[in-house]
């Protein structure tokens, strides 16, 4: 497969590894949880919590200043320590705390919205690179395309059975909504966390281990390469420059 080759790159979407539909599923079925959450949440704030239309705006704005404020770090910190799995698995639970807290217990909405701010914003820093770490940089663009694509036809379809739900029950069973997406999303991160263990890949090491291996990939492609030009000056093929790291 080249970038000369579009239909070769195209063909090989095909072979995208099972971790990244999970990651996919994961994206879908967390972001229903939070996307239709806020856009839902002001008359939820003003009906249950008695606040006023102007502080029922401003609490539904919290989770994205805080991601706004908070992603450069987070991201920072998600870096530095690797482990993205373990990230993505705590930011999960702590959002469905956030929602038992929103629909079981009444304590202000603040702590719940700065549980779910900090969450997001993990998830956000957690989640989308494992898409590098598992398939070749040729085709970043087409996985993170097929992601979007993934995440708004989930969103989209979700945004009918949400507004349903809330015409017909009202917030305390659109919140055990939520909370079961999120469940899923938990199943699937499980999963995840399972099948890269199975597979001995890169995706829950530390830093330190995941650099060490990234280099042996890079070496082990250096050493091909050359192996691979030689053969080239000889029977003019062209070499493979593929970075898939899991298969
Ligand atoms: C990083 C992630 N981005 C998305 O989910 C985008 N597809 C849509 C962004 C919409 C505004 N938040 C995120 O926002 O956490």
């Amino acid at each position: 497969m080249t970038l000369e080759d579009p239909v070769g790159l195209v063909l090989n979407v095909r072979h995208f590894p099972p971790s990244l539909y999970c990651v996919y599923a994961i994206c879908v079925f967390y972001y229903v949880a939070v996307f239709p959450f806020i856009a839902a949440a002001q008359l939820f704030f003003e009906s249950k919590y008695n606040l006023s239309p102007q502080w029922a705006n401003a609490c539904n704005s919290l989770v994205y200043f805080m991601s706004a404020i908070l992603s450069p770090l987070l991201g920072y910190i998600v870096d530095r320590t690797g482990r993205n799995i373990y990230w993505l698995i705590g930011s999960i639970m702590a959002t469905i705390l956030a929602h038992a807290l929103l629909a079981f217990v009444f304590i202000h909405p603040i702590v719940p919205l700065v549980i779910m701010g900090i969450a997001y914003s993990i998830l956000a820093a957690s989640l989308w690179p494992m898409v590098a770490f598992l398939v070749p940089k040729q085709l970043l663009g087409t996985a993170y395309g097929l992601m979007q694509a993934i995440q708004n036809l989930g969103l989209a379809v979700m945004n009918i059975f949400t507004g349903l739900i809330l015409d017909s029950y009202g917030y305390f069973l659109l919140e055990i909504f939520f909370i079961v997406s999120l469940e899923i999303a938990l199943l699937a991160a499980a999963f995840l966390y399972i099948w890269n263990s199975i597979k001995g890949g890169v995706l829950n090491d530390s830093t330190s281990v995941r650099g060490k291996r990234l280099e042996e990939i890079q070496s082990k492609r250096v050493s091909s390469r050359s192996v691979n030009s030689t053969i080239n000056a000889l029977v003019s093929t062209t070499s493979d420059d593929d970075q898939t790291i899991e298969t």
